[in-house]
């Protein structure tokens, strides 16, 4: 049975360094999670703690209502009933397929019957049926982590944790797998933890990301959210590769739209709804919302460079109006570098933070200007 994660205020030290920084997270029962940050930023430390692989040097983690971690307990890794799925696969070479799905099965003392039945049920989920007798070292990197998870499905698990388990597959295999964990999840029902640093893999799969930054989590919220509407400057660049302006806020409506003057032209863009903000802000803006224009109709920006994409040319841009600032715009068809061209912003989103630490909102600004 699939059951929630809650981690309070967790740390790991290590000598002076924290590698996880006071750390509180709940995570749904049967959700799929995925932490992503950049190398060093603590996400494998965290997964290790969940595990039980590292004590916590503060703070408690519990799974469902038993206490696994903090306050003088310590439960081993072997005693926690979790499946963990390694990026190195950790199987066993001298094994056949069958015999090692099998193997928790049979550490378990289950039957004969039983273990057979497993077996033949989760490899025919990670498609591997066919395959019982075949040797490890026979099978491609792709379906060696089938067996791993073939083997995590066996055990029944209500918690699985995977760390970086795509890193050592090519990219053709990495997008093929990335549904078979999909079906995977669907399948076992269980809430699963993903260490990645990989962001689009983390977008494609989980239902919520965390994005970590030096041991703490920065934002968790669901892929399309952090994507299109981060909570701070950090995430906002993080994903998607965001560029973040400053702007004026001229007007708003209230339920997510505003008028905001940016790079010396104006634009309506997103914002949080609620509170109709005017003043300074900030925005972050990205290639998809950026769109070329009739000459001298936008923001005139110089062409920096031209890559070549198939479907468009992406282009790298520095307005005129902000020299040092390089955009990314995705142009119908080949630019000249060197060349002027004009832009329209099309899409953008206020920054909520910078927003309302210094924004007022209209109604008392129209207020103090009467
Ligand atoms: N056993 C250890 N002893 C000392 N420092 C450690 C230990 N394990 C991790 N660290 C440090 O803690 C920090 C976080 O490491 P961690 O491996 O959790 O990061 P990560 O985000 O998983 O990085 P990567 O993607 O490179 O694996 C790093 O600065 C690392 O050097």
């Amino acid at each position: 049975m699939a059951l929630p994660i809650v981690l309070s205020r967790l740390s790991k030290r290590f000598g002076s360094s924290n590698a996880v920084d006071d750390v509180s997270l709940e995570i749904q029962a049967g959700e799929f999670l995925a932490l992503l940050g950049p190398s060093g930023c603590g996400k494998t430390t965290l997964l290790r703690m969940i595990a039980g692989f590292e004590t916590a040097s503060e703070g408690q983690i519990l799974f469902g209502d038993r206490m696994v971690a903090g306050h003088g307990v310590h439960v081993l890794p072997e005693e926690r009933n979790v499946a963990i799925v390694f990026q190195s696969y950790a199987l066993w070479p001298h094994m056949s397929v069958a015999e090692n799905v099998a193997y928790p099965l049979r550490v378990r003392r289950r039957s004969r019957a039983d273990r057979e039945a497993k077996v033949a049920e989760a490899l025919a989920a990670v498609d591997l049926s066919g395959f019982e007798t075949r040797r490890i070292a026979d099978l491609s990197g792709g379906q060696r982590q089938r067996v791993a998870l073939a083997r995590c499905l066996a055990m029944d698990p209500g918690i699985i944790l995977l760390d970086e388990p795509l890193a050592n597959l090519d990219v053709h295999l990495r997008a093929s797998m990335e549904e078979t964990f999909a079906r995977f999840h669907e399948r076992t029902g269980a809430t699963m933890v993903y260490v990645t640093h990989d962001q689009s893999e983390a977008m494609a799969m989980a239902t919520r990301v965390a994005v970590m930054e030096r041991g703490r989590i920065l934002e968790c919220a669901a892929p399309a959210t952090l994507y299109g509407e981060p909570a701070g400057e950090a995430v906002a660049r993080f994903i998607g590769d965001g560029r973040i302006v400053d702007a004026e806020v001229l007007s708003g409506d209230g339920a997510g739209r505003c008028r905001v003057r940016l790079l010396g032209t104006e634009a309506d863009i997103r914002c949080p709804p609620g509170r109709t903000l005017r003043g300074p802000g900030r925005v972050c803006l990205r290639a998809e919302g950026l769109e070329l224009t009739a000459q001298g109709a936008g923001l005139a920006a110089t062409v920096r460079a031209a890559s070549f994409k198939g479907a468009h040319t992406r282009l790298s841009v520095e307005p005129l109006s902000m020299p040092g600032l390089v955009l990314t715009v995705a142009a119908p068809h080949p630019v000249a570098v060197g060349a002027t061209v004009s832009l329209r912003v099309a899409d953008g989103w206020l920054l909520p933070r910078a927003a309302s630490s210094v924004a007022v909102p209209v109604a008392d600004a129209a207020r103090e200007l009467a």
